[in-house]
Formats: structure tokens, sequence, C-alpha cells
């Protein structure tokens, strides 16, 4: 071919293999995937320890084996699951909902441990090896990252206080959502040298230090008001909304809350209103409403 689509593979930051959506183009494969509808676009990027975007990742002969392309591996594969996931459970193509490209970089800088989205792109750091490995190695952490880019294209929750704690949470939970086979957080690239432990757990937010109630929300000036720790709250209430309705019913409810009904300054008391409504309007005012109401007064928000 002289150009064009070509299926690769690769072995992600677990060592497990994984096939690749690839495009070959004047001699090089690209981590660059065109089997998207409507023109979506997915490409990753390394930084090569760097703090800018860095160049394609591109392979000789469109086999990513190397350790050096694992999390290039996993940041494409998983970047890809999350777009399918928004596509297909609801409707959305891409983060604005508009086909835009999805950009990853990975070995972003030395030891960082930590992912964000940039309001560009998505950035994963390697981990210093102890506290993280290479973070795009994650499906959670991959879908955490993108459903930034999606609340804010939509509800525009400022990341400070009990909104920028609500946003934190919306993509915690939908982290959840895509990967539903825990309620952990992280727990694919948090800490190699102990099992069974995770970043934050939705289930039970007290077991890493995150409160449940807002009788414990977590006053401080720091993490723009707490927001990795007071994202416990809303999060636990997710996770009684999804054992009570089920995560079918939650994830419609929570995708148009946060799509139709949350602003820029939701705080935890809207947030409820907001799935209040998205409830009612998706499913009336029977069991699912009251499960809502539940969840919420739970954690101790009206
Ligand atoms: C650059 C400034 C910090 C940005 C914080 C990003 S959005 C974030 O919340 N990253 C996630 C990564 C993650 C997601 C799911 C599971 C594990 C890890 C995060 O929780 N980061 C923690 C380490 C933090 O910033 O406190
Ligand atoms: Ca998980
Ligand atoms: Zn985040």
């Amino acid at each position: 071919v002289t150009h064009g689509a070509t299926s690769g593979y690769g072995y992600g930051v677990l060592g497990d293999y994984k096939t690749l959506n690839t495009y070959y183009y004047n001699g090089w494969y690209y981590l660059y995937d065109v089997t998207k509808p409507m023109n979506g676009v997915i490409e990753t990027r390394d930084a090569n320890n760097g703090t800018t975007q860095g160049g394609y990742s591109v392979d000789s002969n469109n086999a990513f084996t190397s350790s050096g392309q694992a999390a290039d591996v996993d940041a494409h594969k998983y970047a890809g699951i999350v777009y399918d996931y928004y596509y297909n459970t609801h409707n959305r193509n891409s983060f604005d909902n508009a086909g835009s490209t999805i950009i990853s970089t990975v070995h972003y800088s030395t030891n960082y441990n930590n992912a964000f989205w940039n309001g560009n792109q998505m950035v994963y750091g390697d981990g210093d090896g102890t506290t993280f490995i290479a973070l795009s190695g994650a499906l959670d952490v991959v879908a955490h990252e993108l459903t930034h880019a999606v609340t804010e294209r939509t509800a525009g929750l400022i990341y400070q206080d009990q909104s920028g704690a609500l946003n934190e949470s919306m993509s915690d939970v939908f982290g959840y959502f895509v990967e539903p086979n825990d309620y952990l957080m992280g727990e694919d690239v948090y800490t190699p040298g102990i099992s069974g432990d995770a970043l934050r757990s939705i289930s039970d937010p007290t077991a890493y230090g995150q409160p449940d109630h807002m009788n414990d929300y977590y006053y401080t000036s720091s993490d723009n008001g707490g927001v990795h720790t007071n994202s416990g709250i809303p999060n636990k209430a997710a996770y009684n909304t999804i054992v009570s309705i089920g995560k079918t019913k939650a994830e419609k409810i929570y995708y148009r809350a946060l799509t139709v009904y949350l602003t820029s300054s939701s705080d935890f008391s809207d947030a409820r209103a907001a799935l209040l409504s998205s409830t009612a309007d998706l499913y009336g005012y029977g069991t699912e409403y009251t499960a809502v109401e539940n969840a919420w007064d739970a954690v101790g928000v009206y």
C-alpha cells in the first residue's frame, strides 16, 4: 500500500498482547486510528520524557513490542475503547460530540506519578515505578482523563471545591462505567509492589482516606480545595445508585445529568437535583427515583 489504515499489534504496560489500529505512511507505521465513525481519529504521541507533546509513536514493522512502546500501546488501545464506550452507549462522537481527534502523549516528564487532560489532549507519566507504573496502562485512568474532556465541553464544572470534587467524581464514575469489573480506581498501575490496593475506591472511599459523608468534608486550600479527597462523597453516592438501579440505568442518568443539567458552578446538592431530574426524565418517579434520593441521603447531601 502507498499509505492507509493497517492492523498492527503490541504489548501493553502489563505485558499483554493487543491488536492496534495503525496507519502506514512512507515506510513507517503510526499509532493513528482512522477506523472510528464520522472520521473520528485517535492519535498517540511520545514525549520521550520531555514535557512537550512529542512526535507520533511510530514503528518500522507495525509490531509495537519494545518495552518503551508499552505505554504507547495502552494509551492508543484504551483511548479507542473509551471512544467506543461514549459512541456506543451515549451516541457521543468523541469528547466534543463533533468527532475531534483524541490525542494522547505518553512518557511525559520523568518519574511522573500522574496523568491529566491539558485542555487539548491527554498526558500520561511513567510513574516512579513504586507509586505508579505508566499510567496509560489502566483503562479506568484513560477513561478518567477523557471524561475530563467531556465534562469540560458539557457541564464545565470548575476545578475547585465542590464543583471540582464533582468534576473529579464524574471522571471516576465514568472510569467505572468503562471498566466495570471492580469499584477500584487505578489498581492496574498503582503500587506494583502491593497487590489488591488502589488509589481510590468508589464502593468504600474511606478505604483510601476519602470521606464518604458530608459530615467528613475535608476543608483545605490544597489540591484545589481537596478535589481528590472530597470526590469520595459523590463517588459513594454513585456507588449507592449503581448497586440499587444497576449500571445500565445509572450510566444513562449520569450522562444526562452531566450533559443536560450540571453547570460550571454546580455543587453536591445541585448534583443530587440534576441526577433526580435526569432519573425523572428517563424513568419517572418510581423505584429508580427513590433509589437516587436514598443514595444521596446516605452521604448527607440534600
Ligand atoms: C496535573 C495536575 C493534576 C491533574 C489531576 C488529574 S485530572 C487526575 O485527577 N489524575 C488522576 C489519575 C488517576 C485516575 C484514576 C486512577 C488513578 C490515577 C488522579 O487521580 N491523580 C491523583 C494522583 C492526584 O492528582 O492526586
Ligand atoms: Ca478499576
Ligand atoms: Zn482527574
